[in-house]
């Protein structure tokens, strides 16, 4: 039997997230309709022989987390859990401190997937390759391939390109070392445990030195502390028992909110084939739909409008006249008053666009000429200045009637009463 495991870190991560990650935790955030993490649960419960889904992080249990698992283990019939880290332990310290959760009920083999990717999750063709390709116990890297200049922002693989055996792993390098990089989704079986334990126990001995002869620290959580990539990865390369399963289907991180527009897109473009229930169509009586658009059931939309492409309507949000979006996401309970129009945004939970007003942002995507460019989830400033990216508003904003708004990011519980460009609105 299988399991899985998601790494959904905490509250700390998801800072260029803000400023979403303040009302939802970021793996919630809705992409393409349904919460982030919502993909992954479903990939994985696909799996022939998935017995449990585990998401370990560092978050505080809340009703919103409690209501998802419930959700996810009733929509999938799968035991979905979630295991609380008393600290940031790192992507392999929170596996190694729940080993025995992973391997009660003996598992051969569980897979491992970041929570902030967006991707078609190849995962059954991640076994059938370690099956036909490793050696018994070897794990595997899901790769992608990546331009030269962006793929030092990633794990960076070098194989055998006869074998795929990993001979070279650097983490996010600062000078080139391989096109092939890292997409953060795993396979592997208990034998990953001894590999951690090693660098735990290295670790407790540097700690147990450090007592001796400096001031003491919390010695066991920096000791569990444990990075899969930079610990495990880069020792365990060249040695026989890693591999690369390089995949051709889309992927792409979300790290910024304008990643989650472009990986909404992904995703929805995904669903004519995973989900065509969840694509609106251009019906009698209903909405112009132009692309891939997915409309809440609850939402109430004006014949007038115009939506798409990749647009993604939430819960009871309400579209009046002649209205136009495109490349947005619109959270739940919003408002969009007649005529306005919304372009490469993401508007906030119950917020309101008064009429005919222009709430635009500068779309982050890829390059499209180039078939191996990645989203630049770049810093919010460059040089000292805000760079031109998606607008959002944050949840309850209210922007007046007739005003533009272009490039910015509003603060939550914000009544504007003027159009703003290139700006923060704090
Ligand atoms: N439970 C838990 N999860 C964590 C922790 N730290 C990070 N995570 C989760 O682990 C994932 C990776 O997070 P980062 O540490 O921010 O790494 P990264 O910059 O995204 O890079 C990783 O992913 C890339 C692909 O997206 C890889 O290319 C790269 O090699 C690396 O694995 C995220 O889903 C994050 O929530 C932790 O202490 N505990």
């Amino acid at each position: 039997m299988l399991k899985a495991v998601i790494l959904i870190g905490g509250p700390q991560k998801g800072t260029r997230f803000r400023p979403l990650s303040f009302e939802v935790p970021k793996p919630l955030f809705p992409v393409a309709g349904v919460p982030m993490l919502q993909h992954h649960i479903e990939a994985c419960a696909k799996v022939p022989n998935m017995k449990e889904i585990l998401l370990i992080g560092f978050y505080q249990p809340n009703e919103e987390l409690t209501r998802f698992l419930v959700n996810a283990q009733q929509e999938f019939k799968i035991s979905v859990r979630y295991l609380q880290e008393y600290a940031a332990l790192g992507t392999g310290g929170g596996i190694y401190h729940f080993r025995d959760q992973i391997v009660s009920g003996n598992p051969e083999a569980f897979f491992v997937l970041n929570a902030d990717v967006s991707s078609a999750f190849p995962l059954t063709e991640m076994l059938s390759f370690q099956k036909e390709h490793g050696e018994p116990n070897s794990f595997v890297i899901l790769g992608t391939t990546a331009n030269r200049t962006q793929s030092m922002n990633y794990g960076c693989i070098v194989e055998n390109k006869e074998t795929n055996e990993v001979l070279h792993y650097v983490e996010k390098p600062s000078t080139f070392v391989s096109d092939i990089i890292n997409c953060g989704i795993y396979l592997f079986n208990p034998d990953i445990f001894q590999h951690i334990g090693t660098v735990f126990q290295k670790n407790q001995q540097d700690m147990l030195f450090c007592f001796c002869f400096f001031e003491p620290t919390n010695g066991w959580h920096r000791a569990e502390a444990i990075r899969l990539e930079q610990d495990i990865f880069t020792a365990l390369a060249g040695q026989g028992k890693l591999y690369v399963y390089k995949t051709l289907s889309f992927w792409s991180q979300i790290k910024s909110a304008g990643s989650a527009i472009y990986a909404s897109r992904l995703y929805l473009n995904q669903y004519h084939k995973t989900h065509p229930e969840r694509l609106a169509a251009n019906n009698e009586g209903g909405p112009t739909i132009s692309g891939n658009v997915y409309i809440h059931p609850t939402a109430n939309i004006d014949p007038t409008a115009m939506l798409g492409p990749n647009v993604s309507i939430g819960t009871g949000v309400t579209i009046g006249a002649g209205v136009r979006v495109r490349e947005s996401i619109i959270l739940h309970g919003a408002t969009l008053q007649d005529h306005c129009c919304v372009l490469n945004s993401i508007v906030g939970w119950d917020s309101t666009i008064g009429k005919w007003a222009r709430v635009e942002g500068t779309p982050s995507d890829p390059n499209p000429n180039d078939p191996y460019a990645k989203i630049d989830s770049e810093t919010l400033f460059r040089d000292g200045r805000l760079t031109p990216s998606i607008t959002i508003l944050g949840c309850n904003v209210s922007i007046p009637s007739e005003v533009i708004i272009l490039n910015s990011i509003v603060l939550p519980h914000k009544d504007l009463n003027r159009g703003f460009k290139n700006q923060i609105i704090l």
